[in-house]
């Protein structure tokens, strides 16, 4: 008999716990991420999806719990090792985080001359190619993020998260504020270059149809722990209220409905 070899976890975290003061957001939560997945984690508002994305990225020390990643314990990293660890994260926050005063070239390519220490004009080619990446035409680069759309900006930020070649991208509701034909946009990118660069990437979300669209596994928040997480039709059919009402409301139907449209026409 062939033994199948268990999907290798990129991200371990067990027992994680995140107080702050009297309120505990997580306790006891435990989330494998496995290298190459595309995880979506979903869950009520104020349920600490971003407090999780934070405290794996290193923005929050967690109040009790692990978090191993690449195999390595943070909690137990000296500040130096950590910092160079954290180098293999991209992260792209909900609005983007762009310094106002750059232009996005300049923002790209300021990751480059701070941590990899190049040139500026180095830098400032190389983030060039980093935003064809992320399907910035050219003229992009030297204008502010003032005077760029909401989906012009997510992906300048995403350039600026994918600047340092990181083998794990976080995603905070990247989404949010775009029109439904920019956030289908923006879900295929991910996709592709998931597939073209080989990425492990953990999305939080409230998008359902980029559940659908490109989530291998989703990770539903609930009651501080990780409730369920599993392919989406597994997630969908737990037998629990919100899920039932997220999943199966009209706008679950809806992004439901449209995915079989799209695969029956292909
Ligand atoms: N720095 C902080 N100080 C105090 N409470 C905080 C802090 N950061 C987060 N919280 C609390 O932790 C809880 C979870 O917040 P978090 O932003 O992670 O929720 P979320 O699931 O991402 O919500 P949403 O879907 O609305 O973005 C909230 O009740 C929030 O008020």
């Amino acid at each position: 008999m062939v033994s199948q070899a268990a999907p290798e976890a990129i991200i371990r975290i067990r027992k994680l716990r995140n107080c702050f003061g009297k309120q505990c957001v997580h306790e006891d939560l435990d989330l494998d991420v496995r290298r190459g997945e595309i995880l979506g984690v979903v869950g009520g508002s104020g349920t600490g999806k971003s407090v999780l994305l934070r405290s794996i990225v290193g923005l929050r020390r967690p109040t009790a719990g692990q978090i191993h990643v690449f195999g390595e314990d943070l909690m137990a990293l000296s500040g130096e090792r950590r910092s160079a660890l954290e180098r293999r994260f991209g992260v792209l926050f909900q609005r983007g985080a762009l310094f106002s005063s750059l232009t996005v070239t300049e923002n790209v390519a300021l990751p480059l001359i701070e941590y990899a220490g190049l040139q500026r004009s180095d830098a400032e080619q190389l983030a060039q190619v980093k935003l064809a990446l992320a399907g910035l035409p050219a003229n992009a680069g030297n204008k502010y993020p003032a005077s760029l759309s909401g989906g012009m900006v997510k992906r300048a930020a995403l350039a600026r998260a994918l600047a340092l070649d990181p083998e794990i991208l976080f995603l905070d509701e990247p989404t949010a504020g775009l029109d439904p034909i920019g956030a289908a946009a923006f879900d295929s990118l991910i996709r592709t270059l998931r597939d073209a660069l080989g990425l492990t990437v953990f999305l939080v979300t409230h998008d359902l149809d980029t559940l659908y669209t490109i989530c291998d596994r989703v990770a539903v928040l609930s009651q501080k722990k990780v409730l369920v997480v599993d392919a989406l039709d597994v997630v969908a059919a737990t037998d629990d209220v919100w899920i039932q009402e997220y999943f199966h409301g009209p706008r679950g139907r809806a992004a439901q409905q449209a995915v079989t449209n799209i695969r029956e026409r292909q």
